[in-house]
């Protein structure tokens, strides 16, 4: 076993569990090893009966008083049972389980943890775990790792597999130099992949996490500078006209450009006519204008005679820059051919596609990761603009270039990250920053709420839809799910669908539909024929319908600030006032507090900001940054003295073996060599 091979190798995963953790992502063992935990949870010290508490998370110690009876209410099974003690009591349910009854023994004295609610006046645990007494005393103060799940896929199943995988010694060769681990006290790997998942204590668990935090800048930043022609820039090949072009389509715009868009889009010129290819970001914050800065870099190539291709991260979002370049190419009464290429286009579709980036030499390409598979063959390919979010695809680039001549690059980001750490982060690319918003702007009007609020949230709802305007609903959840209390868009869409009046059109919209459903849903959307939309965050990369100006976002408190502004910035994007309603359903003062930064302002450097002082070092159980810069333990803010750290370190490495050939190196450069076919793989490449 080896960490590419399939998952079935390790003990005890059949076919059917693999295809459970296909789901969330995980192919190979060593997708496993790197499926961390959650979260992790201690078990509380046990309590009796008469000290339960409505709410809480608990152990309670009792006595099985009640025969235990299963119960069937439709094709449910449900086992119900009471502990007592001291004159108190409480409920034990569990639903389709109906084997637990045959582990209850009426006399007999256990352990169960669970959450408690009052439920028609009495106290109840449902899905409670069972132990004797003596089991869980050996449970008690250990640190127990929670996964991210699916359907079907329980942390138990979860944490067997990782124990098995965990068994092979040999997954776990130490790849980083001795003398860089030394230096920085960083545990040794196998030390820290173990202490990850099955943490001993809070300490074991701050030391792996360390070294782990260490290993993915270290990875990250060696993999973007590991390549050998990567400090020479290679010759710009193209040739771009000196004329008015972009000026001329700028004048007739239907808004005036910002002031930073200019600057970018200049910068963005200046590259193409320079004497090598362009590598760029621009980066800024949501909704601050990047997709025309984008377009007119693209039109500038078409006129010059070349093709240019932009890859965006989602399906939808492919279909709404497409359909924004036709209208703009129409209105400007520009002929250049655009092409879209998607994954989920029919065979025909594809064919037709192909044959048009071999017809129109001066086409613009729209597509997903489509536009990167074999058959897609390029004609004078000059421009590739990629989201940021494929930034971790390093060879996704050469691949690209290699369907051609070396094109001039230009990444996209809406991560708000202070200069000196992009400079890191992007140590290979020039930066343009587009740090102001169109001027007739509105600021977004924020609120957070409880649940109690909702009836006036759907009043104001309706309102909106009857000025014309549309909506957003976001929850957390596509349907039910055993293992976590939070809103899923299925049930809510229903309940919503009683709440608004019948000629309000409700649509749903989330990940496991198909492309076909979701581009169809996302359609109706933008033409006004849906109001709300109850989706999950499907819509939070990019998707732009200025129309919609009330973004609701239920569980607000289980999303990553930055995921919560980037859902905002869905509304506010035309010249209209826009609202964002955050329903914060936990009453803890930590979620409050997270959320009132979002509330306070709008701005997503400040709020990444203040998120972090709010955090303090060393606190990582709290929710992970999300967004587009996504490492799985890392973050850039909180870590961000050991990016410092991991990025002079890969300088010193590569200036003394750059092709880290030596003896302390080899493992390291196998190791990369793994990375890479990790991410190809990912990434269908
Ligand atoms: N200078 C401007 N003045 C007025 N409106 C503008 C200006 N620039 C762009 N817009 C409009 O603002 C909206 C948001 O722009 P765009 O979709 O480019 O944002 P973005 O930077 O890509 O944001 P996100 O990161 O959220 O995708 C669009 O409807 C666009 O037409």
């Amino acid at each position: 076993m080896d960490r590419n091979s399939p998952l079935r190798e390790i003990k005890g995963v059949g076919a059917k569990t693999e295809e459970l953790f296909h789901k969330i992502g995980v192919y190979t063992v060593g997708d496993i090893l790197l499926h961390y935990p959650r979260t992790y949870i201690q078990y509380p010290q046990a309590k009796h009966v008469d000290e339960v508490l409505d709410g809480e998370q608990a152990a309670v110690l009792g006595r099985i008083t009640r025969t235990p009876v299963v119960r069937k209410v439709r094709t449910m099974q449900i086992t119900v049972t009471t502990i007592s003690e001291m004159g108190a009591s409480l409920e034990l349910v569990w639903y389709r389980m109906p084997y637990m009854k045959n582990n209850l023994k009426v006399g007999s004295t256990y352990i169960f943890y669970g959450k408690v609610n009052k439920k028609n006046g009495r106290l109840v645990m449902e899905q409670a775990a069972m132990f004797t007494e003596e089991q869980y005393a050996s449970m008690e103060q250990v640190f127990l790792p929670v996964y991210t799940l699916t359907n079907g896929l329980s942390n138990n199943l979860v944490t067997k597999t990782v124990r098995a995988a965990l068994g092979d010694e040999h997954l776990f060769m130490d790849y980083l130099p001795h003398a860089i681990r030394e230096k920085y006290g960083l545990c040794e790997y196998n030390y820290a992949i173990r202490q990850i998942h099955f943490p001993e204590d809070m300490e074991t668990l701050i030391t792996a996490r360390r070294r782990l935090v260490f290993d993915e800048f270290f990875l990250f930043i060696l993999s973007m500078q590991y390549q050998k022609e990567k400090h020479v820039k290679e010759k710009n090949e193209f040739v771009f006209a000196e004329d008015d072009f972009t000026d001329e389509l700028i004048e007739r715009l239907p808004y005036e450009l910002t002031n930073a868009q200019k600057k970018a889009l200049a910068d963005v010129k200046r590259d193409m006519r320079s004497e090598t290819v362009m590598q760029r970001l621009i980066q800024g914050d949501v909704g601050s204008g990047k997709t025309i800065v984008a377009f007119l870099a693209m039109a500038d190539t078409a006129h010059n005679g070349y093709q240019s291709a932009i890859m965006a991260p989602t399906e939808v979002l492919a279909r709404q820059h497409y359909e924004s370049y036709q209208s703009m190419c129409e209105q400007f009464g520009l002929h250049i051919p655009i092409v879209l290429l998607t994954g989920s286009m029919t065979a025909k579709q594809k064919r037709r596609a192909y044959e048009a980036l071999e017809v129109y030499s001066n086409a613009m390409i729209i597509g997903t990761h489509a536009l990167i598979q074999e058959k897609a063959i390029y004609q004078n390919l000059a421009l590739v603009i990629t989201d940021e979010q494929h930034r971790f695809g390093v060879r996704q680039r050469e691949t690209f270039a290699g369907k051609g001549t070396e094109p001039h690059v230009l990444v996209m980001s809406a991560t708000p990250i202070p200069r000196t750490l992009a400079i890191i982060i992007y140590g290979d690319l020039d930066i343009s920053v587009i740090d102001e918003v169109p001027a007739k702007r509105l600021p977004i009007k924020n609120c957070v709420v409880d649940q109690r609020y909702r009836p006036k949230a759907y009043a104001f709802i309706e309102h909106e839809i009857r000025e014309g305007h549309q909506a957003y609903v976001i929850c957390p959840l596509v349907e039910e799910s055993e293992n976590m209390e939070a809103e899923n868009v299925t049930d809510y869409a229903k309940r919503l669908r009683e709440e608004l009046p019948e000629d309000i059109v409700i649509g749903v919209l989330h990940g496991q539909m198909k492309a076909e459903q979701k581009n169809k849903i996302m359609d109706q959307f933008v033409k006004n024929e849906i109001q709300v939309l109850v989706s999950t965050t499907v819509v939070e990369v990019g998707v732009n319908v200025p129309n919609a100006t009330v973004m609701m976002i239920e569980n607000a408190e289980r999303f990553g600030l930055a995921q919560l502004h980037q859902l905002r910035g869905r509304v506010g994007r035309g010249d209209v006032q826009s609202y964002c309603i955050m329903v914060n359903a936990s009453d803890s003062k930590n979620s409050m507090k997270r959320l009132d930064i979002l509330n306070k302002s709008n701005d997503g450097f400040k709020i990444a900001s203040e998120d972090l002082k709010l955090r303090g070092p060393g606190d990582f159980f709290g929710i992970r940054q999300s967004g587009e810069m996504q490492f799985l333990l890392a973050d850039i803010y909180q870590d961000a003295s050991v990016l410092q750290q991991a990025s002079e370190e890969v300088q010193d490495l590569l200036a003394t073996d750059p092709e880290l050939c030596e003896e302390e190196n080899i493992n390291l450069q196998h190791y990369l060599e793994i990375f890479f076919e990790d991410q190809k793989s990912r990434l269908n490449l």
